[in-house]
């Protein structure tokens, strides 16, 4: 097992080029620390799978180096990087049963059947797939081939790293959560550094440790799910964790004062003035609140209230900025006005989409 580091790394599929727009993935530099549960983050389209493959070895990258520890694998092939991949479809052979689609990568490999018996049984006892070990792969369900294919992924022991590109695609609504907790409880047992692509929200906060978050083929973020709602590096970030994603409006900035639509909300440290224009304040809808009209708080008109069930998200304008708030279900909303209340300790401002922190300008 070993650490993996991505050394200013760059791909473009149409081979070496001048122009930046040619780059699937533009340059980045990322260790991927062995034993880490990961997951690589992003809308469709950004390069999630370019970045994966690029690791296992199915790409070469048109720039950069690949280590394993201070080895350099750029060139080596998946098998000799000693990596495992499971992908949205199942691969597995329809002719053989559960138990010898498990045992085939250490059957491949030469290894006892006193070696790989035990370790058959105990990984279909872990994925519920006990009842079927001598069942023919083609007659079972999707969900259970892919589990057969999760298996596989895991049956070695010696593997550098397990890559998950989008596993759950075709597990049924209600396995999802059960496989994803499954995935987590077989990282902590095995310890293998896991790195699971996914553009689902969800699915890359319960699994990871840390998220990966891509957007337009760079890497805006590496954090906890917490660093990631708390304090999104870049307002795509905001954007895309959380439902509904973080309130993200154009602000000017004077000293520990952030004017939005004229109105001022105080920011509780000093931020210089930007030389860019581009200048925002992001807040989360969790961090809101409405107070009714005239007491404290900034004046907005409210436009919507959807009850969602356990709370209401109200849509509110502050001129034509706009606002979700997530308020308790039992909030009494009277009248189409309201006093919008944001605590400085959740305020976020961004320069040019990136995150700044006061006096750092
Ligand atoms: N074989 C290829 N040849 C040319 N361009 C490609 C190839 N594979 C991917 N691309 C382009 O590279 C960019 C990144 O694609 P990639 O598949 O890595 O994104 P992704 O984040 O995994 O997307 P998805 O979630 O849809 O799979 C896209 O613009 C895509 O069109």
């Amino acid at each position: 097992m070993a650490n993996i580091t991505l050394k200013e790394i760059a791909h473009s599929y149409t081979g070496e080029s001048e122009n930046p727009d040619d780059f699937a993935l533009k340059r980045l530099d990322l260790t991927w620390r062995d034993g880490g549960a990961y997951a690589l983050l992003g809308p469709s389209g950004c390069g999630k799978t370019t970045l994966l493959n690029i690791i296992s070895g199915l790409l070469i990258p048109t720039r950069g180096q690949i280590l394993f520890n201070d080895q350099d694998v750029t060139r080596l092939s998946t098998e000799q990087r000693n990596i495992a991949q499971i992908f949205q479809f199942p691969v597995i052979y329809d002719t053989m049963t559960v138990f010898e689609n498990l045992a085939f990568p250490l059957k491949n490999r030469g290894r006892s059947k006193k070696e790989i018996e035990p370790r058959v049984i105990a990984l279909a006892q872990m994925l519920g797939l006990e009842n079927s070990l001598h069942t023919k792969a083609q007659h079972l369900t999707a969900d259970l081939k892919q589990k057969i294919s999760l298996g596989r992924g895991l049956i070695r022991q010696s593997v550098n790293a397990i890559l998950f590109d989008e596993p759950l695609t075709v597990i049924d609504p209600q396995m999802k959560w059960e496989l994803r907790s499954q995935l987590k409880h077989l990282h902590k047992k095995f310890g293998f550094t896991m790195i699971y692509v996914t553009h689902d929200q969800t699915e890359a906060l319960t699994f990871a440790d840390e998220v990966v978050v891509m957007y337009e083929g760079k890497i805006v973020q590496v954090g906890t799910p917490e660093e990631l709602f708390e304090k999104p590096a870049h307002t795509f970030v905001g954007y895309f964790i959380g439902s509904p994603g973080m309130n993200i409006v154009p602000c000017e900035l004077q000293g520990r004062t952030a004017l939005v639509k004229g109105q001022s909300i105080d920011l509780g440290t000093s931020y210089a003035s930007p030389t860019s224009k581009n200048v925002k304040l992001g807040v989360r809808p969790e961090h809101l609140s409405l107070n009714p009209p005239g007491e404290e708080g900034l004046p907005v008109r409210i436009v919507k209230v959807d009850d969602i069930g356990r709370h209401k998200i109200v849509k509110v304008a502050l001129d034509d900025a706009i606002f979700n708030v997530i308020m308790p279900e039992v909030a009494a909303m009277t009248g189409d006005m309201g006093s919008l209340v944001m605590s400085s300790d959740h305020v976020n401002i961004y320069v040019d989409e990136n995150r700044v922190t006061g006096g750092t300008l």
